[in-house]
């Protein structure tokens, strides 16, 4: 059995991994960790899991304490808050996966820019592996620092990994025009993300400025072999879950349909969280499940492609992707306790 324990397990991105943790069956739990519901238990905070999921939520300090008993360390909380705990893990041998920002993006300088925080352990960077496993899985599996990919990032790097591959587009002409669901704010109270604030409203926000532009600048510039700049928009639209990201980009030579969708299915033959659709997604088909669905059309009119992505973002987006990275990184299948849950309607 692989013996995790989860720090930040009280947050949404958290209580999803342990509901899926719980229901692994090569994984035990060894402890949960909190910030403000300490000596609570779980289903004391989300009374859902009342009778399935009833451990004790301890303290940072004390889950410190216990890492000496696990395998793997599940990070959950807010960014800037994991390089302590992620240098004590690995010096005790432990595997670790920051659902954070800490690591993903490579430069510190980049990291202290966009997210005005001094980075606390820079010297780990160059030993983190971004955890998308449909580029990177042979690496995750050597790794003992998985940085799991923010939302929108997954959901815009799978949209636009295969022209990028291909080099089918001019890589200075990508607009991600992206929407999510309140979850992906996170618990923590926020004016934003009340009820009667985003309820039967839609906006744009961070326009230009939001700090996934260069996590998703930085893995398409490695797909593509050179700096790509884009513009990334996201928008909160009023539903507790899933992203919907449109890309653009220009085409710079014709090509059909039909030779397109084969490179978007030859791209992904091997990935089995990713779907290519015949129809534009909808985040409700991919919800409460780590699935990525992709629909690519040419728009022959104006010479552009537009590729639409549909993701959870706690799943595919954060935890359900963290459980995938842990079965590569314990070689087993990668499927392994993220099979079908989705439900209809
Ligand atoms: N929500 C999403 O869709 C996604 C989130 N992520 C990332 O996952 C991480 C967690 O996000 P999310 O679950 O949404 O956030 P939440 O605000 O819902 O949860 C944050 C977690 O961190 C804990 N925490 C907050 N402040 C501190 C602190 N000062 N010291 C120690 N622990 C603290 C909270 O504890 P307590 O509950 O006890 O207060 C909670 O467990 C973030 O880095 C986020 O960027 C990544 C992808 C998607
Ligand atoms: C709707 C909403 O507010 N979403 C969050 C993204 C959350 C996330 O996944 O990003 P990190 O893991 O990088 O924090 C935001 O825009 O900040």
């Amino acid at each position: 059995m692989i013996k995790a324990g989860i720090i930040g397990s009280t947050g949404y991105a958290g209580q999803q991994l342990v509901w899926l943790l719980k229901r692994h069956k090569e994984v035990e739990i060894i402890f949960l960790s909190s910030h403000s519901y300490t000596n609570l238990t779980f289903s004391d905070v989300y009374p859902q899991y009342d009778r399935f999921i009833e451990d004790l939520c301890i303290d940072i300090h004390t889950a410190e304490n216990k890492f000496s008993l696990i395998d793997v360390l599940f990070i959950a909380l807010p960014h800037g808050k994991s390089f302590d705990i992620t240098k004590k893990a690995l010096n005790l041998g432990v595997k670790v996966i920051d659902l954070g920002a800490d690591f993903r993006l490579k430069s510190t300088e980049a990291y202290e820019n966009w997210y005005g925080l001094t980075h606390g352990c820079s010297d780990l960077l160059a030993a983190s592996i971004y955890g998308l496993p449909e580029l990177y899985r042979e690496n995750i599996k050597e790794s003992n620092l998985i940085a799991n990919p923010g939302c929108y990032p997954t959901a815009s790097i799978l949209a636009l990994a295969p022209l990028l591959k291909e080099k089918l587009i001019d890589p200075n002409s990508i607009i991600i025009d992206a929407k999510s669901g309140v979850s992906g704010a996170g618990r923590k109270e926020n004016i934003q993300t009340l009820f009667a604030e985003c309820n039967e409203s839609i906006k744009a926000y961070a326009v230009g400025s939001h700090r996934h532009t260069p996590e998703i600048e930085q893995e398409v510039s490695n797909i593509y072999g050179e700096n790509i700049y884009l513009s990334f928009t996201p928008h909160l639209i009023p539903m507790n879950r899933g992203i919907l990201a449109t890309c653009y980009g220009n085409l710079k030579e014709k090509i059909t349909q039909e030779s397109l969708n084969k490179i978007y299915e030859d791209f992904y033959r091997d990935d089995y969280f990713v779907r290519m659709r015949k129809n534009f997604p909808e985040t409700r088909w991919v919800k409460g499940t780590n699935l990525c669905d992709l629909h690519v059309c040419v728009d022959e009119r104006v010479g552009r492609v537009i590729v639409v992505s549909a993701i959870d973002n706690l799943m595919k987006g954060a935890a359900g992707q963290a459980i995938q990275n842990m079965n590569i990184l314990f070689n087993i299948n990668e499927t392994h306790g993220l099979e079908l849950m989705a439900m209809a309607p």
